[in-house]
């Protein structure tokens, strides 16, 4: 008997391009929302983006109430809670980074209320998922979070952010390529769940952005679109496969024990993007997907180095050997790899 079932749970707009952030009210009417919004940003992005959409709202007689965060953290998650409540907020509005994005998803998930993304940085693909990350104690990966209802993206502010958040986002998605390895090599060894269509789109991505690497270049809005596109494609995959696999492996452990062991040292898709450089090694020694990975992320002015990332030799052994540990994932690194191979790994990479 088949009795296999699946709920995909996908934003139901995505609007990407030139002056879109104008067209926002528009689409809160095609989604039928009613009721006050609450905004829920960080300062720059607050200055950018948060203040102007405030503009248009009042235009048509709504006034947003607006929270600013300066971190991220779980008290952040619960003013957020306790001011849509205070307010009666009927739903939430994500304007900024990661950081207020995530707030925002993490707030909508805990209050059974929509939330509409507003990237104003392509810095990762959380700005799309389905997956929230706020640093809590040890744990910085992502938990299963409410996806947005729509994600507005747009091009002409994302092209002045700061560059390095661009690469950071083009190299979130390079990783791809080890994430899904990892995938396949958990599904073979392990039995783990796996989708086909999610990895396929996964793979795709970062091949298409690689493709186009060339054309990835500061103050572009076009480079803006490539890499927004490619991160809303990153996202729908998480989406397909109910699970951040698709974009997440070891590459992404090693990121996260970095966090905990050199906080704030380095943007998250920097550190993934050298990461993968790694662990394609693991998977395959030989020159090919590796050094590929390594020319595609150098292409991009993404680090490719320890010195690069502004981490020491001694932080990334650490990292690269204990990294498993932190959450139930099977990967390359299976149940841990030793000092000697992760000093191996990590020299004739030339990472460190
Ligand atoms: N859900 C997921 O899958 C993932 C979530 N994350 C989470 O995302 C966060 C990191 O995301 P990230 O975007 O790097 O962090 P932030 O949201 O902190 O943004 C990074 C910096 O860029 C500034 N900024 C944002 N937009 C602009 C702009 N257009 N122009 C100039 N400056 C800008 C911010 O300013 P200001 O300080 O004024 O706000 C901030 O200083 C972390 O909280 C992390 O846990 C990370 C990876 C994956
Ligand atoms: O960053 C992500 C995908 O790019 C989310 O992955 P994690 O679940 O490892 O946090
Ligand atoms: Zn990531």
């Amino acid at each position: 008997m088949f009795e296999k079932s699946t709920w995909i749970r996908l934003p139901r707009n995505v609007v990407v391009g030139h002056g879109v952030l104008e067209r926002t009210v528009d689409v809160i009417d095609d989604l039928h929302l009613q009721g006050r919004p609450l905004f829920v940003t960080s300062p720059t992005p607050r200055r950018l983006a948060a203040d102007p959409i405030a503009a248009q709202f009042e235009e048509r007689g709504i006034d947003p109430a607006m929270v600013t965060v300066e971190t991220a953290s779980f008290d952040a998650v619960e003013t957020v809670i306790e001011t849509a409540d205070a307010e009666e907020a009927s739903y939430l509005v994500g304007i900024g980074g990661g950081k207020a994005i995530d707030i925002a998803k993490m707030a909508s998930d805990h209050l059974d209320m929509g939330f509409l993304s507003v990237p104003t940085a392509a810095s990762h693909d959380g700005i799309v998922s389905n997956r929230g990350s706020v640093p809590e104690g040890d744990t910085r990966h992502s938990v299963a979070a409410e996806p947005p209802l729509a994600v507005i993206a747009d091009t002409e502010i994302l092209a002045e952010a700061p560059w390095e958040l661009t690469t950071a986002g083009c190299a979130d998605i390079i990783s791809n390529y080890t994430a899904v390895m990892d995938w396949r090599l958990a599904h073979r060894l392990k039995n783990v769940e796996y989708s086909e269509y999610s990895a396929a789109l996964a793979e795709m991505t970062a091949e298409i952005l690689v493709d186009n690497a060339a054309m990835i270049r500061p103050g572009l809005e076009e480079s803006a679109w490539i890499v927004t596109k490619a991160l809303m494609s990153s996202g729908v995959a998480m989406s397909i496969a109910s699970s951040s696999r698709p974009a997440s492996g070891a590459e992404h452990l090693f990121s996260h024990q970095l966090d905990r062991l050199a906080p704030d040292a380095a943007l998250h898709g920097h550190q993934v993007g050298v990461g993968s450089i790694m662990t394609a090694y693991l998977h395959d020694g030989d020159p090919g997907v590796w050094t590929d990975i390594r020319d595609a992320l150098a292409s991009i002015d993404a680090p490719t180095t320890a010195d690069e990332l502004g981490i020491d030799a001694d932080t990334v052994l650490e990292a690269l050997t204990t990294c498993h540990e932190i959450r139930d994932r099977y990967t390359i690194l299976g149940d841990g790899i030793d000092e000697q191979a992760a000093r191996e790994v990590a020299t004739r990479t030339g990472v460190i």
